[in-house]
């Protein structure tokens, strides 16, 4: 087996892995994302103990137990760029040897759930509700520089015609959530299903004008209107589609959990986005004991 590089592999001089911080043993094997970094201790406050902190820029982590169940919950920052971060030095603690740079024979699958803010695209995803995203429409382009067999599939080919995406765009790609963290988390009072759009950006690329014109100005309508498996686009946020595609390429279980802090198609902001957020920490976390 080949040894990876230092330059590809990068670990810091106490052995940490690059950006995290982070050592094998600093981590669990359920892991919340969250992008706001002030978002770790609002989850964290609710453990029964925290054994490990740390944080270089804006990833920051705390590993406890909830309720008997050790969790990790870290901090992703904004965007797909700090996705990729994320999920490959993620990867790497639990499967590549630090120490012998080599692939582990037997690899681990972590649950990696992320708990975000969103907004809602179609006018029955209503402010302050929770939205499972059952697939991650990514507009983001990551997927495109791994080999992967996600990219090319029918369903994409029919996103493309139907909201006739401008040629130099990144070409989108839909990927599923893990079923088995799905099946946990979906309640038919609390939760909305459908599917996640991640975009690039929170203004333009989420179609939003505040002073440039947009190149489409019909996009958030056409998408509205998009169906795969029977699923509408529900919400749009900024990380979940690089956080299913990598995770299934890398062998992990993803699920995305999103609190709606706005809705497009009303143009309404919530009024008290903490306490949705709050919510649904509490809501994923009660999930996540019974796993
Ligand atoms: O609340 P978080 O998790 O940061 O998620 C959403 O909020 C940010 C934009 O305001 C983007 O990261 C988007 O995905
Ligand atoms: O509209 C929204 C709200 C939160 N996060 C996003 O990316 N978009």
């Amino acid at each position: 087996m080949k040894q990876i590089k230092e330059s590809e592999l990068i670990l810091n001089p106490d052995g940490s892995v690059y950006h995290l911080n982070l050592k094998p043993e600093d981590i669990a094997e359920t892991i919340i994302t969250v992008g706001d970094q002030d978002r770790v201790e609002k989850v964290s406050q609710h453990f029964d103990s925290i054994l490990f902190e740390a944080q270089k820029r804006e990833f920051k982590t705390h590993t406890g137990f909830y309720k008997g169940k050790k969790l990790t919950v870290i901090s992703t920052g904004i965007g797909i760029d700090n996705i990729d971060i994320v999920m490959n030095e993620l990867d790497a603690l639990v499967n590549i040897d630090l120490k012998t740079r080599l692939v582990r024979d037997k690899l681990k699958s972590l649950d990696i759930i992320r708990i975000g803010t969103s907004g809602g695209i179609q006018d029955y995803v209503e402010l302050d509700k929770f939205v499972m995203g059952k697939a991650g429409l990514g507009f983001d382009g990551l997927i495109h520089y791994y080999q992967n067999e996600i990219t090319h599939s029918k369903a994409t080919q029919g996103l493309v015609k139907h909201i006739d995406l401008f040629k130099s765009k990144a070409q989108p790609y839909i990927v599923e959530c893990s079923d088995r963290l799905a099946e946990m988390f979906e309640e038919e009072i609390q939760v909305t299903s459908g599917i996640t759009a991640t975009n690039i950006g929170f203004y333009g690329p989420q179609g939003r004008t505040l002073r440039l014109s947009l190149q489409d100005k019909d996009f958030l309508d056409k998408l509205t209107t998009f169906e795969y498996n029977g699923f509408k686009v529900t919400n749009m946020e900024m990380e979940t589609s690089a956080i299913y595609a990598l995770a299934k390429m890398l062998g992990h279980h993803a699920l995305s959990m999103n609190a709606i802090i706005a809705n497009r198609s009303t143009g309404e902001f919530s009024k008290n986005p903490k306490t949705v957020i709050d919510d649904l920490i509490k809501f994923t976390l009660d999930k996540l004991s019974k796993i």
